[in-house]
């Protein structure tokens, strides 16, 4: 009788493993960017170990600042290129190649059944194939970086089913949307979040990133989706690993079970400054915005892209708008299909595949009393601007927005 979570870090760690055991488990692939490799190199230098565990479990992508904003960045880049060069890592994707979370399912390193631990909050997004993948400080990422292991407290786990198809304008994200302004920010916290339903069934593998990649935004551990013939389709050319699909017992115990119907919900939006603050948009006094912003490891896939320029096709955006593809492969994709000549025609800015100004670092950042329109996964106060005010929505909503340069639903376009 176990949980997914309890069955991964069973065959981890070795152990019968059960829900609030402590366990030391192997990591099976380990990921750090640009912005927390500094760190975690930082601390393995001071541990002492000369070789890393294993380099061709060890991914880095460069997505926070890249291209660098300014010297000190671009040095703290170029020390950790030499340290992966040095370290014989070859799974190293430099400048304009993507956001983490996006890479890691597309290089094939996102397996089901796999434990896999990335220095980034978000690292849940991997559960959208299976995996249980979990977010950890970069100390603790030098330990993994040293030894494979990392000690775990097995998470207990809770269930959420969402059952009915999704209305004409409503998405993934919207869904995600209601799930963590029902839970509340801390709803899941230390909870491994599992996701059934016919709902989660019908989502692309994209919409179920976009779900398992904000599980963090309710405190949750891990967001898992079981994998079905969709995950193992996407995976089909992208890595020559075995893996082993987990499903949980029938008679696994969850802390909790929350129930969602799909059908009834309209376009959704976390307004500032809390992922929790979710209003349907019918709900939403008129809200002018500054910028519309699509992209990011929550909703900056091809088929967000698709939507977007399916809104904006033939039109003109009334505020500043910037698309950034989540990947290099996305905007390959969006390119030949035309999607970003659309997006372009209609007068957004495409940026280079990274995290752009989702944490406020570079390219977009917004001033005081400014208001964006953001796909993103994040809203706090400041994170894209000091003084800032963040929505968040999906990117159709984000489209037609940025069409009226209010927030406006997709379906008053
Ligand atoms: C910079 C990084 C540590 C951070 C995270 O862990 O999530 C960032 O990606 C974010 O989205 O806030
Ligand atoms: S896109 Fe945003 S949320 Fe995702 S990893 Fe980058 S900064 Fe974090």
């Amino acid at each position: 009788m176990s949980t997914i979570s309890e069955k991964i870090f069973s065959r981890a760690s070795g152990t019968r493993a059960k829900a609030n055991d402590f366990v030391i488990a192997d990591v099976d692939y380990a990921m750090a960017h640009d912005g927390t490799s500094i760190l975690a190199v930082r601390s393995f230098r001071e541990m002492g170990t000369e070789k890393v565990w294993n380099p061709d479990r060890i991914v880095v992508p460069f997505d926070h600042l890249t291209p660098a904003n300014t010297d000190t960045t671009a040095a703290l880049q170029k020390d950790i290129r030499e340290w992966l060069h040095a370290q014989g890592i070859k799974n190293f994707y430099d400048v304009g190649e993507g956001i983490c979370h996006q890479l890691l399912p597309e290089k094939g390193f996102a397996l089901p059944g796999k434990l896999i631990v990335g220095a980034d909050s978000h690292s849940c997004t991997y559960g959208a194939f299976g995996a249980f993948g979990t977010g950890v400080g970069a100390t603790d990422m030098a330990e993994i970086f040293s030894t494979g292991k990392l000690w775990f407290k097995v998470p207990e786990s809770i269930s959420i089913t969402a059952e009915g198809k999704l209305g004409k304008h409503v998405y993934a994200k919207d869904l995600t949307l209601r799930i963590i302004g029902t839970l509340g920010v801390a709803g899941a916290t230390y909870k491994a979040a599992e996701f059934y339903g016919s709902t989660i069934e019908s989502l692309s593998v994209s919409g179920r990133m976009t779900l398992c990649n904000m599980a963090i935004e309710m405190g949750a551990k891990a967001g898992i989706v079981p994998p079905d013939k969709k995950t193992f389709d996407y995976l089909k050319g992208r890595t020559e690993e075995t893996y082993e699909p987990v499903y949980a017992d029938e008679d696994a115990h969850y802390a909790q079970e929350y129930h969602f119907a799909a059908s009834e919900l309209e376009p959704q939006v976390a307004c500032p400054h809390n992922v929790d603050n979710v209003r349907g948009i019918s709900e939403l006094s008129p809200t002018k915005i500054d910028q519309a912003f699509i992209g990011t490891c929550t909703n900056g896939r091809l088929e967000d892209l698709e939507v977007a320029a399916s809104i904006l096709k033939g039109e003109k955006v009334a505020v500043r708008t910037l698309v950034i593809p989540a990947s290099r492969e996305v905007f390959l994709e969006a390119a030949r299909k035309g999607v970003i000549e659309t997006l372009l025609e209609a007068g957004a800015t495409i940026g280079t595949p990274g995290c752009g100004p989702c944490l406020g670092g570079h390219m977009g950042v917004i001033a005081k009393d400014e208001v964006c329109i953001s796909t993103a996964n994040r809203n706090f106060k400041g994170r894209m601007g000091t003084g800032g005010f963040i929505y968040l929505a999906s990117p159709a909503t984000a489209a037609a927005s940025a069409i009226t340069g209010e927030i406006t639903s997709p379906a008053d376009i």
